[in-house]
């Protein structure tokens, strides 16, 4: 038996369509959400990500804002820039690329963005909004996994979910929004014990460690739910943190990469920046775009 396939990229397509047809509606109330991406440095990678993510803002209706400032930045007219953003009115979500150069100090940067207008979920206002089950925006990763998550399993409730990897990006806000779901929650990480065990625990299996092939194939519940996060760039080109094909032949679904998480991230991107323009003129949460 071989694994269904999760397709992200079809599910992300269907995502930016209904979010587009929102847009449209709110733009014909005279509301057009916009979205400014700020880049620090030239990293060959993120310019990718930048390009993609302007290019899918404008499909959907929404303005696309891109700031590209030089590596060597103060952190002072960083955060310059992010006041004048926090202050414009057509402006209704910012993200910050990740990571940032060495000299620059990650958290306060990530806090120095209006609540608001974080549509990556970073800032600690919405950390601790989530880990409260409060009105929060939600770090796009994860909610495109959660999305994929109960498109193909329904309830999440009472399943064994287990999470490798403890970032404040992926990992822990994972754990979270399942916890939220009802799920039984393991957050592992590189200091767990027989994590091979663990993992065959799993009824759902969350990689995001960063690492090409990591996640074994006799680590896989027969017939469990695999999401694979892993964006690595190898010789082979770009492979998971999965050992795919070997997943696949024991797991119930796998998400492939590329194809997975990576389009269902910049979609939730897109439904945050549509939710935080919603709130900001007190409009109803758009329809199955937050958790
Ligand atoms: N503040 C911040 N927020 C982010 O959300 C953020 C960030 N910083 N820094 C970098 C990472 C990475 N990231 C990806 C998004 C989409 C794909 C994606 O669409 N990948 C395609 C393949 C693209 C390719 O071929 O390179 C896929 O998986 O199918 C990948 C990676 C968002 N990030």
């Amino acid at each position: 038996m071989t694994a269904t396939l999760i397709d992200g990229k079809a599910f992300a397509a269907r995502l930016r369509q209904g979010i587009a047809g929102q847009v449209d509606a709110m733009r014909a109330r005279g509301i057009t959400p916009g979205l400014a991406v700020v880049l620090v440095g030239e990293d060959p990678a993120s310019q990718v990500y930048v390009r993609a993510k302007g290019k899918q803002t404008r499909e959907v209706g929404m303005t696309s804002f891109e700031h590209r400032l030089p590596a060597d930045t103060s952190e002072r007219d960083l955060l310059a820039l992010i006041g004048r953003l926090n202050d414009d009115p057509a402006v209704n979500g910012i993200l910050v690329q990740l990571p940032l150069p060495e000299h620059m100090d990650e958290a306060a940067i990530i806090n120095a963005v209006d609540p608001a207008k974080d549509v990556d979920g970073f800032h600690i206002l919405n950390v601790g909004l989530l880990a409260t089950g409060q009105k929060a925006m939600v770090p796009c990763t994860p909610l495109g996994c959660l999305m994929m998550l109960r498109d193909h399993l329904g309830d999440l409730s009472g399943r064994r979910a287990v999470v490798v990897g403890r970032s404040n990006i992926v990992g822990k806000p994972m754990a979270q929004l399942l916890l939220r779901d009802s799920a039984t929650v393991t957050i592992a990480h590189s200091r767990t014990q027989d994590l091979p065990s663990l993992c065959r625990e799993a009824d759902i299996l969350v990689a995001a460690v960063g690492r090409p092939g990591f996640v074994k194939g006799d680590w896989i519940k027969p017939g469990a739910t695999v999401i694979d996060v892993g964006i690595n760039r190898t010789p082979d080109g770009l492979v998971g943190d999965v050992d795919f094909e070997a997943a696949r032949a024991v797991a119930g679904a796998i998400t492939p990469v590329p194809g997975g998480v990576g389009p269902m991230t910049i979609a939730c991107l897109l439904a945050n920046t549509l939710t935080a323009t919603a709130r900001k003129n007190d409009l109803p949460d758009p329809e199955g775009l937050t958790p």
